[in-house]
Formats: structure tokens, C-alpha cells, sequence
């Protein structure tokens, strides 16, 4: 007699490897088959940004692919999760639902709703933590929450276990013979509608398992060593780019966790260079147990003082900013970045959110919306943290008074203005030392790059010394509302 088929349910974890939910399954000798929901109807999940939405669509073609050389249909279906779960597990027979939790209120309370039906009609369900090291709220700090600073949040998240290595792939995987009817790709209607975008993200990306494993072992081969420093550098080649793999779950943190290790142990990387990723990657942890205990960083200021915040609303510039026409060569060439590949660099990101929030004070909330809509990478704990640290409302966040200077910035790590030069080519003429801040240059030099300051490049939106005295001085109003009130008036 065979087995009652099983059904696996894909969310963000769309890979074969160091796949808890798939790997259970493949012991029971089950046949499988798998399932993604395009759930754009239940309240409280946010809608994927367009560029994140793109990337969906490359990655589950791959995922369809890789699941059918093991004879595994994947059943692609639109609608609201609770409905169609259940609808295709009874369509299906199957006895055994699995899959990986994702982080999030919203989603964690979908995924008990869908538990508790199907096992009221009699299907086990096999839940599994895969997203991160540490399933959240697992580490906590004396007083029984997480600890409240990243190196505290750490030092705490190493003690809390060791962690087991990542699963292969399973060898021996069974499909059903016949699954339930499922939807298009086509139907979810997820590429960008401006084919010049799509066809920027399609030059910039490999998409899928196969493609995060080689972007993995191509940064440990070239990257890693000396990304300690490299890291910093927009110019250089020293980081990973493997976040928009993580994001969709195509390789997962233990993997690289220990890959990275691994390297080390074979002398091919600096342990220095190896800890300081391993601390990256804790960062997203600290992000993912920040969302789990306030689900609205994305919309709220974690600390409440900044509800006083005197932003300003300023669309026009805001535009600017967005198109990446503030006039400062090192954001601008950020935000082209952003809009051409769907990524940006870590430090380039720090300095563009601290242009916009504390530079133009345009509430970082304005912000965070464009990068969910942007990014490849696009990521409800990440994003918003990052965002909240940056403006300084966040949970150990940078202190108020730490405003970037675009144009220092773009001299230290963007030195021979490599970077700019790719994003901004209109400034490509002009030498090394005066390309971030190409207002100094005298006119014959302009005039010999081709420049013409306000028409082909703009002038700067705010002068760097007048808008830091401006931002300490709004941060000063903030720093002075008495939080109880504040809270109490936001609410
Ligand atoms: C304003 C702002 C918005 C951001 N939005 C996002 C986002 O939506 N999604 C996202 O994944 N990251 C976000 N980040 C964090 C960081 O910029 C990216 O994770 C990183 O640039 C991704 O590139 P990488 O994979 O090459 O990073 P690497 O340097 O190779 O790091 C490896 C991994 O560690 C994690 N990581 C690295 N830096 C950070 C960090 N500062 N905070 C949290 N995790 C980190 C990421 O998962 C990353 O893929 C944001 C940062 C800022 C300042």
C-alpha cells in the first residue's frame, strides 16, 4: 500500500538544502508534493515591494525546475492562505502538512489559524524554524525580553545553544503521482510593468538555490578575505550580496554560518574577517527578534520621543532624492544604484537614510516605503530597524547627533570615486578629488568635464553645514519631549 501523499508548503525557504520541513518529509518515503500561496488578500501581510515581487518570479521558476528533476510538482496557487491550505491539502489527500515558520505577528498567527484547521480534519502539520540561527524570542536578555543592545544581543545569543550544521539536500525524494490543479506563474502577474527595470534586475542577478551557492563560494573564494575593512568600501568587491538570497530563503543563514567557519578551518580566510560576517548575520537576528516584539517598526518609532519629531513634508524633494538628484555625488549614486540593480551597499545605505531623515528631515517612514518598493533584498525586520537606526528612533540606535557627511563619506570610502563614476556617469570627467563634491571645482575644470552645474547634474539640494545645524536642532526638540507624553499622544 503507498504511503498518503504529504504536502510541503513553500514560503520564504524556496531551497532543497538545510530544509527542516522538506527534510521530514523525505523520511516518512512519502510521495511529496509542494505548494506555493501568493497571499496578497490576508490583513495585516504587507504586499511585496516590485522589485522583491521580481524576484519572486525568477525564483520559484528555478524552484519549480529544481523540484521536478526529483519528480515533485510545485502547485502554484493565488489567494488568501487560510482558504487555499487546506483546500489543496484536502484536493491532495495529504496526511502530513509541513513547512518552515516565518518571522512576523501577522504571519505567525495566519500559520497557527491554518494549523488549527488542519488538524481539526485530522492532517498532522510538522512546523520547523529554518529563517534564522535563532527562532525568535529564544534569546533573551535578565529581564526576560531581548536584550536591548546588539553587542549585549549577541554575546547573549552565543551562549544560548550550539548550533547543529545545515541538512543536505535530501537524496531520495518521491513526487505524487498526480497533484490538484494549481494557478500560472504567468497569473500572479509579479514582473515590474517598465521592462527597462526588469531587464536592470535581470543583468544585475542570478536568481535561485544553484545561483546563492555559487555566490557564496565566489565571495568566500574573492571576498572574504579582508572584509573586515572591505566591507565598507562601495568601490570594492568585499561583501556577499547574498541578501536577497536570504531574504527569500534560497540559502540559509546556517549555511553560510558554516561555510564561513569551514573556511577558516581550512586556513583560507582570516578568523578577523570570519567574525565580523558572523556578526553581519547577527545583526539580521537582532532585527528578526526586534520585529517579534514590536510588529510595527515599520510604522511606529520603537522610541516614543520621536513621535514629537518635526519632519518635514517635502515631496519635491523627496523626488530628488528617490532619482537620485540631491546634487551629493555619493547618494546619488546610491540611489541609481538602488533603482537600477535593486540593491544598494551597506554603508551607501546608511548614508542616503541618514541624507533623508536627518539632511532633508523627510520622515524615514517616506524612506523605508521606497526601499520596501526597491529592493531586491527588501526585508520587514531588516529594512525597518535599519531605517529606525539610521534616524535614530530605534533600538540601539546611532545617537541623534551622528550625521553623515555625504561628501567625507564619499572621500574615505569611495576614494578614487570608483562608485560614483559607475552610477553618476555624468561626473566621470571630473578628477578623483573633486568628485564628491563637484560644487568646488572651479569653472574651467566643470567646463572641460562637461559639467554644467544645475543642468546636467544638479546643484546640491541643502548646504551639509546648514542642514546639520537644522537636524541638531530638531533632534534637540525631540530630545526634550517627555516620552510618557509623547506615547501617550501617539496613541
Ligand atoms: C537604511 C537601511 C536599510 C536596509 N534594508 C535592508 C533590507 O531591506 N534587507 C536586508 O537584508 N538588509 C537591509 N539593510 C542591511 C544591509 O545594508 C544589507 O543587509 C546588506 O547591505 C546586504 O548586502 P550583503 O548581502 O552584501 O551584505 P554582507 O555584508 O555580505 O552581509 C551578509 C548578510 O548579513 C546581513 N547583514 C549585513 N549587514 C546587516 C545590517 N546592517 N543589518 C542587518 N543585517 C545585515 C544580511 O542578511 C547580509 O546579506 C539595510 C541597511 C540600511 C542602513
Amino acid at each position: 500500500m503507498t504511503a498518503a501523499p504529504s504536502l510541503l508548503w513553500f514560503r520564504d525557504d524556496l531551497r532543497l538544502a538545510d530544509n527542516p520541513a522538506l527534510n521530514a518529509l523525505a523520511e516518512t518515503g512519502a510521495p511529496i508534493a509542494a505548494l506555493y500561496v501568493l497571499d496578497e488578500d490576508s490583513p495585516h501581510i504587507r504586499p511585496l515591494g516590485g522589485a522583491s515581487r521580481w524576484w519572486l518570479a525568477q525564483s520559484l521558476r528555478t524552484l519549480k525546475a529544481d523540484l521536478s528533476h526529483h519528480g515533485i510538482p510545485l502547485i502554484l496557487r493565488q489567494g488568501p492562505a487560510t482558504r487555499i491550505v487546506p483546500e489543496v491539502a484536502s484536493a491532495l489527500g495529504a496526511a502530513t502538512v509541513a513547512f518552515n515558520d516565518r518571522p512576523g505577528e501577522a504571519e505567525g498567527k495566519l500559520d497557527r489559524a491554518i494549523t488549527s484547521r488542519l488538524n481539526a480534519e485530522d492532517r498532522r502539520v510538522l512546523r520547523f524554524c529554518a529563517h534564522l540561527l535563532h527562532p525568535p524570542g529564544t534569546v533573551l536578555g535578565g529581564s526576560g525580553r531581548m536584550p536591548r543592545t546588539f553587542s549585549s544581543f549577541h554575546r547573549a545569543a552565543l551562549r544560548e545553544r550550539d548550533l547543529s550544521p545545515p541538512l543536505p539536500a535530501p537524496k531520495h525524494l518521491k513526487g505524487v503521482a498526480r497533484a490538484p490543479e494549481g494557478d500560472t506563474l504567468e497569473s500572479f502577474a509579479l514582473e515590474p510593468e517598465k521592462p527597462d527595470w526588469a531587464g536592470g534586475l535581470r543583468a544585475a542577478w542570478n536568481v535561485g538555490e544553484a545561483a546563492a551557492r555559487q555566490r557564496l563560494s565566489a565571495f568566500i573564494d574573492d571576498g572574504l578575505k579582508g572584509y573586515a575593512t572591505g566591507r565598507d568600501r562601495p568601490d570594492l568587491d568585499h561583501v556577499s550580496r547574498l541578501s536577497p538570497h536570504l531574504r527569500f530563503g534560497e540559502i540559509s543563514p546556517r549555511q553560510l554560518l558554516f561555510a564561513v567557519r569551514h573556511a577558516v578551518d581550512a586556513g583560507e580566510v582570516p578568523g578577523s574577517d570570519a567574525a565580523k560576517f558572523e556578526a553581519e548575520l547577527y545583526w539580521r537576528e537582532f532585527s528578526y527578534h526586534l520585529l517579534a516584539e514590536e510588529p510595527d517598526i515599520a510604522q511606529r518609532n520603537i522610541q516614543p520621543n520621536f513621535d514629537a519629531f518635526p519632519w518635514r513634508e517635502c515631496s519635491g524633494e523627496l523626488k530628488a532624492w528617490r532619482r537620485g538628484l540631491t546634487g551629493y555625488p555619493l547618494v546619488d549614486a546610491g540611489m541609481r544604484q538602488l533603482w537600477q540593480t535593486g540593491w544598494m551597499h551597506n554603508r551607501v545605505r546608511m548614508v542616503v537614510a541618514s541624507f533623508l531623515a536627518k539632511h532633508l528631515l523627510i520622515d524615514w517612514r517616506g524612506g523605508e516605503d521606497w526601499f520596501w518598493d526597491t529592493l531586491v533584498d527588501a526585508d520587514a525586520a531588516n529594512n525597518a530597524a535599519s531605517w529606525q537606526w539610521v534616524a535614530g528612533s530605534g533600538l540601539d540606535a546611532a545617537p541623534y547627533f551622528r550625521i553623515f557627511n555625504p561628501v567625507t563619506q564619499g572621500e574615505k570610502f569611495d576614494p578614487e570615486g570608483t562608485y560614483v563614476h559607475t552610477f553618476v556617469p555624468e561626473l566621470k570627467r571630473l578628477p578623483a578629488k573633486l568628485i564628491h563634491q563637484p560644487w568646488t571645482a572651479p569653472q574651467d575644470t566643470l567646463a572641460a568635464a562637461g559639467i554644467r552645474l544645475g543642468h546636467t547634474y544638479p546643484k546640491p539640494l541643502v548646504d551639509h553645514a546648514a542642514a546639520r545645524d537644522r537636524a541638531l536642532r530638531a533632534f534637540e526638540h525631540v530630545r526634550k519631549a517627555a516620552p510618557a507624553e509623547a506615547h501617550a499622544a501617539a496613541r
